[in-house]
């Protein structure tokens, strides 16, 4: 009994003090994370909410947003609305406005691609950035996995005013619409490659390019998000193969200031320095 009076007695006298000692590191922790768990907080714990308080995907609510604010035919308008919805409403990964103009646009612009494979298309966001950009008679081939999504993309990319001809959007799995690309759409080459899917994927992804011949000298790989939430193992090869210049644009994620990220620039120069 009197040991565990003496016990007691200690744990009263030391947690506190142990406590005490917490606050500091936990302050550090809130104010060096404090953008990353915002983000968790809009990304997760909000859109697990308005889930299940409105019966639709984020993605869905997004699209109705788009739906009464956007003007039909007029791409700008369209990517703007998402990104109000974005900024004001909850987190979607969209490259955004600040990567999209100062990087993607811009690479588009400079490289004028005729074919343009995206890998990724989510709410079909960065569709209509590169579409609004291409030249003319150029085209862009869209992967998405998620019929859900893919059902939201094909609306935007209508909406904005694309026909199948220019915005083709394919309804599966990176690894497996990859290797029919040739076959089934006649695609020779691939200009410009925009990789925003899942991360794991990049590495993959590449190398099934560089095994399909579907990469030219010339050809730009442009893969987003490589720091935040981050590729390793994609840049760690591109770094060594020796197949591919490599650039990284610094940048923060989307719709998030304080969160560093970046973009990573390949392009191909089709042989190995190395040998
Ligand atoms: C970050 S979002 C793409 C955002 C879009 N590029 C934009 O900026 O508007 C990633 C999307 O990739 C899709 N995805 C992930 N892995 C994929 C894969 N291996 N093949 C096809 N789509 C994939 C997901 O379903 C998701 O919709």
């Amino acid at each position: 009994m009197s040991v565990c009076v003496c016990v007691y007695v200690r744990v009263r006298m030391v947690s506190p003090a142990i406590a005490l000692a917490f606050v500091p590191l936990l302050l550090t922790v809130l104010i060096r994370y404090r953008f990353h768990l915002v983000l968790l907080w809009r990304a997760v714990v909000l859109r697990c909410f308005y889930d299940w308080s409105s019966g639709l995907t984020r993605e869905e609510r997004a699209f109705e947003y788009v739906l009464t604010h956007a003007t039909p035919g007029e791409p700008n308008s369209i990517l703007d609305a998402f990104d109000a919805w974005c900024h004001s409403k909850e987190f979607i990964s969209h490259i955004g406005p600040k990567k999209g103009v100062c990087i993607l646009d811009r690479l588009v612009l400079e490289t004028s691609p005729l074919c343009v494979l995206e890998l990724g298309t989510h709410c079909g966001y960065s569709s209509v950035r590169i579409a609004r950009v291409l030249p003319v008679g150029a085209r862009l081939i869209t992967v998405e996995m998620d019929e859900r999504n893919a059902n939201i993309a094909e609306k935007v990319i209508r909406l904005a005013g694309y026909d199948d001809d220019t915005v083709e959007l394919r309804v599966g799995v990176s690894e497996e619409v990859i290797p029919r690309l040739r076959e089934e759409m006649g695609v020779d080459r691939v200009d410009l490659v925009f990789m925003d899917h899942w991360k794991r994927c990049y590495l993959p992804d590449l190398q099934l390019l560089e095994a399909s011949g579907l990469l030219g000298r010339g050809s730009v790989v442009l893969a987003d998000n490589v720091l935040f939430p981050g590729a390793p193992h994609f840049l760690r090869y591109t770094r060594a193969c020796g197949l591919y210049t490599l650039r990284i644009h610094r940048a923060t994620l989307e719709y998030s200031p304080g969160i560093q990220d970046g973009m990573a620039q390949l392009e191909y120069i089709g042989v190995n320095v190395d040998t």
